[in-house]
């Protein structure tokens, strides 16, 4: 559940008159979701989500990840698109948070994608990748190798807690990710948390990427490592290749792997999975019982860490060497 700060009626209809988008008929709270409170609204004139950005959020970012929905829908990407006030910004304030309202994207998120969806998946993080690459603003990742250490090291004293051996084991693949991280592979916006309560269909056809409050400028190819642990394993932990194999394709039918990315994925992906298990983690330890929002499990990602590491070649992902090469 995420709706960490709640909204009356009252503040509502008096912030939507900064917008020409009608009068409120009625709101609820968004259930899904871990970082920011999520209303649903429907108004006289349209149906919309509004977003209050909470404190995990660094006001600053706002202007990259608004910018970049609007760039990206203006390109014809199928995102949210923000909408903007009378006085020309997009951004507001709404019970003493930061707040914005963006269209309502149709379709729902898949709880069992097909190898099928995983093609498509690809295909529109790679149009994703193209659109963005003329995006004027910056963001660096703020969850990439460089921040791993400290946010182990938030976590590490009680890594053994959740089980045995963990702090030994994650001390260790945190050396060799940080001994041989990529360098000078091809830069550019990525979504960088594209799992697939973050992408709706209708019926089988992809209907629209959401939440783009982790979008960064990084390695594109790390986007497409996380794409491979999000979407391409099995609920019993077993990698499908036949899904990562069409991730892979439909991402190089829009953009090519050059030969120094591919050679990068398997560490990309190992580096991909650590991220999300640290964060986990962290939440794992942190969040205290009782609170509104579901926990997610840290151990399937040590599980994908554990796969990663035994990998020595991107074939081993599904990706076809010299055809999808540039
Ligand atoms: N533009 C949108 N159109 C339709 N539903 C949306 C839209 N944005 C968010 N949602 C709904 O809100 C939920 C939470 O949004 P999300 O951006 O993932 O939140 P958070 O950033 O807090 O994780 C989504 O799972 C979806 O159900
Ligand atoms: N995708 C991340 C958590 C972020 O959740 P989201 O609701 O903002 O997509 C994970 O699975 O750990």
């Amino acid at each position: 559940m995420a709706v960490y700060t709640d909204v009356n009626e009252e503040q509502l209809s008096a912030f939507l008159t900064e917008y020409d988008v009608g009068t409120l008929l009625s709101y609820k709270g968004i259930a899904e979701g871990v970082e920011n409170s999520n209303f649903l609204l429907r108004t006289t004139k349209a149906t919309l989500i509004l977003t209050l950005y909470e404190k995990r959020v660094n006001r600053d970012d706002l202007p990259f990840f608004i910018g970049l929905m609007d760039h990206l829908a203006a390109k014809g990407l199928n995102c949210p698109l923000p909408i903007q006030r009378r006085d020309g910004g997009h951004l507001g304030e709404l019970a003493g948070r930061p707040a914005a309202m963006v269209s309502f994207l149709d379709g729902s998120w898949l709880r069992k994608p097909r190898a099928e969806h995983c093609r498509e998946v690809g295909r529109a993080m790679a149009a994703m990748h193209v659109a963005g690459s003329d995006f004027p603003i910056r963001r660096a990742n703020a969850l990439t190798m460089p921040n791993w250490r400290p946010l182990w090291q938030s976590s590490r004293a009680r890594a053994d807690e959740v089980l045995p051996g963990l702090r030994d084991e994650i001390d260790r693949e945190l050396e060799i990710l940080e001994a041989g991280w990529p360098k000078d592979l091809p830069e550019g916006v990525i979504h960088a948390d594209l799992f697939p309560d973050n992408v709706f269909f209708i019926e089988d056809r992809l209907s629209g990427l959401i939440d783009f409050y982790f979008a960064c400028n990084d390695y594109l190819a790390y986007d497409v490592a996380i794409g491979l642990n999000a979407w391409c394993f099995e609920k019993d932990g077993s990698f499908n290749h036949t899904k990562g194999m069409a991730l892979i394709n439909g991402y190089t039918s829009v953009r090519k792997l050059e030969s120094a990315e591919a050679q990068a994925l398997p560490l990309l992906a190992r580096g991909a999975a650590l991220r999300f298990f640290l964060t986990r983690l962290h939440d794992w330890l942190t969040t205290p019982e009782g609170a509104m929002v579901v926990k997610k499990d840290p151990l399937e990602y040590l599980q994908k860490l554990r796969f990663h590491g035994q990998i020595v070649s991107s074939s081993e992902y599904g990706h076809r060497n010299e055809e999808n090469l540039s």
